[in-house]
């Protein structure tokens, strides 16, 4: 929560002239975290996190999930042990849940609550104040729960949810992994099927863990690349260790990094490389970059590797909008990336950037505009000119509480003529706690 005590952390970033060099391991996946928590709270038995992201959205739903009933103890860096309630086991909590700057906790909070025989508060900080709850509050409706809202479906809101609810089966109108979890997570407590269809596939976090639990969950492809998901009612979930791999989110900030330097060779061990998030590699790689994957696992239904990156010249690059749910946080970095790339990039249909922590359309355009890369804005595409060596830099960057512009910029400034300026780098905690440290230990020279 944005208190009136909160200290921004304002950085001045200087070009550096030396490569990036060294192998690092990234802190754990934000999504994969966030539900490990929930998970592990509604399920039978004791189960052992390994690798969770401590960053502050993740310590958000743990103290929501504490809230309301689970035991949950953190043993050391990243080994968490949570002793899960049952399903029928979560209890009212006592006060307002905050959020804090997570939409991801806000948003899958909602279906665990609205399935619940109680009435719950959240809240968060001032971006996620502003962010839509809507697209939530309307789908699980339908279960017999009932919301008071503020104007425009914004949080605060208030809950009372249903202990037996009806299941619904609904279509997802945006493309949107929080929306798809926060049903499916109400459809474990409902009495009978849930169906959800997704017409462009989003990331499949959820469903992997569910199964991971062992709570059956039926996917099937559509033609024309959508999926339908299915899954029975009054489900028991069974305590079983998870092993949370790096984040390729956070990933994307050093691979970006690495990329751009001059003559820098950078190793991410254990890398998440569901296919549902590798978007940004992809189109990276499609840019030119040499981004090699080695040691490739499976683990708990999660695809891992290790992934090599060596300073490459990179060029322009086209992203089409059915790329954008498998990278949707990555474009604040990809711009970065393709303001220093040779030629035009355009990336289609970035609708849903505007709904972030910023709205990120027009907080990515104004980072790389006052900087002096020539970028523009047609409907809900960004453009954006390329040029090759170092970006002119000098401009001072508002990053709107938002981590992902906060580290997009701390690269910009690394590969800059003039030094950048960054309002607040404070909120980088929310997803990358230790950014600064790591890419430090890399050789980055931030000096904090
Ligand atoms: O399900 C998730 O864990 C997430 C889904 C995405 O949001 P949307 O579902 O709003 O696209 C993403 O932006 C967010 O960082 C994490
Ligand atoms: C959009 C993001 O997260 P959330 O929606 O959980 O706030 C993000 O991490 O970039």
């Amino acid at each position: 929560m944005l208190h009136s005590s909160y200290q921004a952390q304002p950085l001045t970033v200087h070009r550096l002239k030396q490569p990036l060099k060294g192998v690092v391991s990234l802190p754990g996946d934000k999504s994969i975290s966030h539900r490990s928590l929930m998970l592990a709270s509604l399920a039978k038995g004791v189960t052992h996190v390994h690798g969770l992201l401590e960053g502050e959205d993740v310590i958000r739903t743990a103290e929501a999930m504490k809230a309301m009933g689970a035991i949950i103890e953190r043993k050391s860096e990243g080994e968490w042990v949570i002793e899960g309630r049952g399903m029928q086991g979560l209890q009212e909590p006592a006060d307002i849940l905050d959020m804090g700057n997570s939409g991801t906790a806000a948003r899958l909070l909602s279906g665990l609550l609205a399935s619940s025989p109680f009435t719950s508060v959240m809240t968060g900080d001032a971006s996620l104040r502003k962010r839509p709850m809507m697209r939530v509050i309307a789908p699980l409706s339908g279960l017999g729960a009932t919301f008071l809202y503020r104007e425009g479906g914004r949080l605060p809101v208030a809950i009372r949810g249903v202990g037996n609810p009806s299941p619904i089966t609904y279509r997802l109108p945006v493309a949107s992994a929080q929306v798809k979890s926060a049903i499916i997570l109400a459809g474990l407590n409902c009495v009978g099927e849930t169906v959800v269809e997704e017409p462009v596939v989003t990331r499949d976090h959820t469903e992997n863990m569910l199964r991971h639990f062992g709570v059956p969950v039926e996917v099937i492809p559509q033609e024309g690349g959508g999926r339908i998901i299915r899954l029975k009612g009054k489900a028991h979930l069974t305590a079983k260790d998870i092993l949370v791999p790096g984040d390729p989110s956070s990933a994307a900030f050093v691979v970006v990094a690495a990329l751009l330097v001059p003559g820098s060779e950078v190793t991410l061990k254990t890398v998440g490389l569901n296919p549902l998030r590798t978007g940004i590699f992809q189109t990276l790689l499609e840019m030119g970059a040499q981004i090699e994957s080695v040691g490739e696992a499976t683990e708990g239904g999660e695809k891992t590797g290790t992934l090599v990156v060596k300073a490459s010249n990179l060029h322009g690059v086209e992203v089409p909008e059915s790329r954008v749910p498998s990278m949707v946080d990555e474009f604040p970095i990809l711009s970065v990336a393709a303001a220093c790339a040779r030629g035009t990039s355009r990336f289609r249909g970035l609708a849903e950037l505007r709904v972030k922590e910023s709205d990120r359309l027009s907080s990515t355009f104004e980072m790389l505009k006052v900087n002096g890369v020539e970028v523009h804005i047609e409907g809900d595409d960004l453009i954006i000119e390329g040029r090759e060596g170092p970006l002119p830099g000098g401009g001072k960057i508002e990053t709107h509480m938002d981590h992902r512009l906060a580290m997009s910029a701390s690269i910009l400034g690394l590969v800059s003529e003039s030094s950048v300026f960054i309002d607040d780098t404070g909120f980088i905690n929310t997803s990358f706690p230790g950014y600064f440290t790591l890419m430090n230990g890399l050789g980055a020279g931030f000096a904090l």
